[in-house]
């Protein structure tokens, strides 16, 4: 039998704006539940909350008894284990093909072989009709293909509760009806529990046993579909019938507020085993004028589907009721929140950046470790930041040399140039240069490239799978910066030493013999390390930035050109300021050779 969740006082707002507030209901096992609404009341933050990804500031979602909102990380991820999920846009990772991202969660959570793997991948890819489409990319299939392959990836586990959002964008009306009854079947064969959020008003009408909607910012209604779908609410029969007149508007900011007050919207008359075929003769202009119960969809294959049963039970029993908002409520004026102070946002911001990092580094020695991930970062870390590394590095080397070269010869110390100038070189300006090279060009494309896996869904898909993205993914990019910060910092430090040399020497007319030998005299070991330290906290603050903002970007192809914008510039400003932290206290604390 599926899992049951319930919801109790819910309330979520994202700064000043609350999308509902108080929404209380229960999903109960193994029926489907369809969630209506007009667009942009909440439905997918709902649903988003429900999985764990969206923290609601109040309430309480019992998932088989453990509240999703008050537990902690690992709890949850164990807990989404139970789901699985659809997402808007399927939410396929884009870099493996249609296969890979089917059998990814059974890659994940079970020691299967291959050969069961396969047979499981192509019995799902069957069921959704993407047979012969397995080894294609996501880029390479269209939204309503990208929809089937997500919705068998979310059934491949067999989960025990099924949540889906608006199944129906992006396919043809004979597809959608293939695919309600396609999950009529899923939720016979399996009992699990549906929640399905859709605006195809058939798809409403016929699949659910429960329907909820949400509509300025309440659960104006929700309930048993036999009682829901014969109400002549205005706001449901408007949404229901599709009616351009009446209280839902353009836009739900805009929805005018309904004058009549007087009618509570009392339930329809439901008689034992259902009403179907009831006729009930509507109350009000605008709303539906008869309403005729349409038959729910019924499995194919004959079985009876149990869920059916223990749903007229309830409703017989009275225990299924249909709940209705106060009309007060709905006409509520919406609570105005206290404007987030920019001080706030920074502080906040400042210790998601913090945790991010704690996370990491504790994230490093749990198993498994993404070692390929790791290799193919670095790899292209590497190759994205060496070449404009080492051309910065001859004309930085050059230019240190020829402004100390200057400055030794009129303060009579020629015979320091090379010291001075090699120190600058090994503690300053290669691990500086290094990173700042690896923040704007790899630091950048990794940001860039999670800010837009974060806009596809592809963060929460892994994280709904019950993958770590810190694991998964920040740890390998992290620790690719931080190898390629020292392995670049290495070569820098060479050229740029080569660079001053070839200036002091050919250029200023120097001697090789002075240069090296002043080096020798004044320079220790311990300036090496502290310039290989250096690059390994800088290459950490870059992955950490790059990923804090990319798995934060919000808002679109625009929100990912932002967060690249912030990352960059985030991690100039900090590695400065790290930098003027390091070299003062090793200068306090190692004492100068000689000194
Ligand atoms: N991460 C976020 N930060 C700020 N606001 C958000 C965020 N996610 C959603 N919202 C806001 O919450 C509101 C509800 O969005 P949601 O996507 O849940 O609506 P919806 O009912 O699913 O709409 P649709 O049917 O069009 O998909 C919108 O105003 C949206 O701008």
């Amino acid at each position: 039998m599926g899992g049951t969740v319930e919801v109790t006082g819910l309330t979520k707002s994202y700064g000043r704006q609350n999308i509902w507030r108080d929404v209380s209901l229960t999903l109960e096992p193994g029926e489907i539940t369809a969630l209506l609404g007009p667009s942009g009341t909440g439905k997918s933050v709902f649903l988003k909350s429900v999985m764990g990804l969206v923290r609601p500031e109040a309430g309480r979602i019992l998932v088989d008894g453990v509240d999703m909102v008050s537990a902690k990380e690992s709890q949850r991820l164990e807990l989404r284990r139970r789901f699985g999920v659809l997402f808007q846009d399927g939410a396929l990772f884009g870099s493996m093909n249609v296969y890979d991202n089917v059998a990814f969660p059974l890659r994940q959570h079970t020691k299967l072989p291959e050969r069961e793997i396969r047979q499981r991948v192509l019995e799902k890819l069957d069921m959704v009709g993407l047979v012969g489409q397995e080894h294609k990319v996501p880029g390479e299939i269209s939204g309503g293909m990208k929809k089937r392959a997500g919705l068998a990836r979310a059934l491949v586990t067999d989960p025990s509760i099924i949540l889906i959002d608006e199944p129906d964008s992006g396919l043809d009306p004979v597809r959608t009806s293939n695919l309600a009854q396609l999950l009529m079947e899923v939720s016979t064969a399996t009992d699990a529990t549906m929640l399905v959020v859709t605006h195809n008003i058939e798809l409403a009408r016929t699949l659910p046993d429960n329907l909820g909607m949400l509509y300025r910012r309440e659960l104006v209604m929700f309930g048993p579909r036999e009682q829901f779908l014969l109400t002549d609410h205005p706001v449901v029969s408007q949404f229901m019938s599709g009616d351009p007149d009446g209280p839902i508007g353009m836009s739900e900011e805009a929805d005018h507020r309904r004058t009549d007050a007087t009618d509570p919207y009392p339930a329809a008359p439901v008689g034992p085993g259902g009403p179907t075929g009831t006729a009930l003769l509507s109350r009000h202009a605008g709303a539906r004028s008869i309403e005729v119960l349409p038959r729910q969809l019924v499995s194919r294959t004959g079985f009876p589907r149990a869920a059916t049963t223990r749903h007229r039970e309830r409703i017989d029993s009275g225990a299924a009721r249909l709940h209705v908002a106060p009309d007060d409520e709905v006409d509520r004026e919406p609570p105005l929140l206290p404007r987030s102070a920019a001080v706030t946002r920074a502080l906040r911001t400042t210790g998601d950046l913090f945790a991010l990092a704690l996370d990491t580094v504790r994230a490093t020695f749990r198993r498994p470790f993404a070692a390929r991930e790791l290799l193919e970062q670095f790899w292209f870390v590497v190759s994205v930041s060496w070449v404009p590394a080492m051309l910065v590095a001859i004309p930085f080397g050059a230019v240190i040399a020829l402004q100390l070269g200057t400055l030794t010869r009129q303060i009579g110390a020629q015979s320091f140039t090379g010291a001075a100038s090699v120190l600058a070189v090994v503690q300053q300006a290669a691990p500086i240069v290094t990173t700042l090279v690896i923040a704007g060009a790899g630091g950048a494309a990794i940001c860039a490239a999670l800010g837009a896996r974060r806009t596809r869904d592809e963060i929460d898909a892994l994280r709904v799978m019950g993958v770590d993205p810190v694991q998964h993914l920040v740890v390998p990019r992290v620790i690719a910066c931080i190898l390629a910060a020292v392995l670049l910092n290495g070569l820098v430090s060479v050229v740029g030493v080569i660079g001053g040399y070839v200036f002091n020497v050919i250029v200023q007319g120097g001697t090789p013999g002075a240069y090296l030998s002043s080096f020798t005299a004044l320079a220790q070991l311990s300036d090496l390390w502290v310039g290989e330290l250096k690059a390994v906290i800088f290459g950490f603050i870059a992955g950490i930035v790059a990923c804090h903002r990319g798995l934060n970007a919000a808002g679109g192809p625009k929100g990912v050109g932002d967060a690249v914008n912030q990352a960059v510039v985030v991690t100039f400003l900090l590695l400065f300021f790290v930098n003027f932290v390091i070299t003062t206290l090793y200068l306090q604390l190692v004492p100068g050779k000689g000194a």
